[in-house]
């Protein structure tokens, strides 16, 4: 399927990002039940395995469109292709990895992203130790060669996970290569133009907030 044929959403019915966060989960243990051989679900047990009311799940899935039969519910493999198109899979996305330290490693290693349609089709470090290393299927590269492989693969998404230090600079240079969305897992806030989606993972101020809601609860 082409980029082109995405379900887009103007902005009159934008969706918010938790709503966006669940249907991702929702897509996840639709897929676990299409596996499973089932063949159809209702709110009610979908809202059971994200831990969300079955009212949040209506809302949500009738706001991209989607609405079950009573007594039937939804059926999992069209609202799994459904939900899948909303949020861009079932198109193949490239994306680069620039750090292949402890936490690259893991990444690269990963299995989960080409199920998702996203296909890791470089990595970059400067450390030469690592250069033309092969980790999970995809080789290493030293950042001195990340124009040239850019221009040529054309990648739309950059996982950032070097050190906090180096990635402002790491992110301008992607930005400027025409990289669309960083994934960034150094603790710093990136400053890109406001058409380049970034979403920051910050472990260390996930556990900071699971810490809070533990003490204060
Ligand atoms: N490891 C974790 O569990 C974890 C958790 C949360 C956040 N992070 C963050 O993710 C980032 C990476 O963490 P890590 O533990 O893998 O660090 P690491 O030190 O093991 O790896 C960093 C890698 O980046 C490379 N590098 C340095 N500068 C570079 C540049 N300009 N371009 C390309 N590569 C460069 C280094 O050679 C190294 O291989 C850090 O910002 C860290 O704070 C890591």
């Amino acid at each position: 399927m082409s980029k082109d044929m995405n379900i887009h959403y103007d902005s009159s019915n934008e969706l918010s990002t938790p709503a966006v966060g669940r249907l991702s989960l929702y897509y996840r243990e639709l897929q676990r039940l299409q596996a499973a051989g089932l063949t159809s679900t209702n709110s009610r047990d979908l809202a059971a395995m994200v831990n969300v009311s079955a009212a949040v799940v209506r809302r949500d899935l009738s706001s991209i469109q989607s609405t079950g039969r009573r007594g039937v519910g939804y059926d999992v493999a069209g609202l799994a292709d459904h939900i899948g198109k909303v949020l861009g899979s079932g198109v193949q996305w490239k994306a680069i990895l620039i750090g292949v330290g402890s936490l690259g490693n893991a990444l690269l290693r990963y299995k989960g992203f080409e199920r998702l349609g996203f296909t890791l089709a470089a990595a970059f470090d400067t450390d030469p130790a690592k250069i033309n290393r092969n980790v999970g299927g995809t080789s290493i590269c030293s950042l001195t060669e990340l124009e040239p492989i850019l221009r040529q693969t054309k990648p739309e998404l950059a996982i950032i996970a070097v050190p906090s230090e180096q990635a402002t600079e790491v992110a301008a240079r992607v930005v400027a290569l025409g990289i669309q969305g960083i994934l960034n897992f150094a603790p710093t806030t990136l400053k890109v133009s406001s058409n380049v989606a970034v979403i920051n993972v910050d472990l260390a101020s996930e556990l900071q907030q699971l810490a809070f809601r533990i003490q204060n609860r």
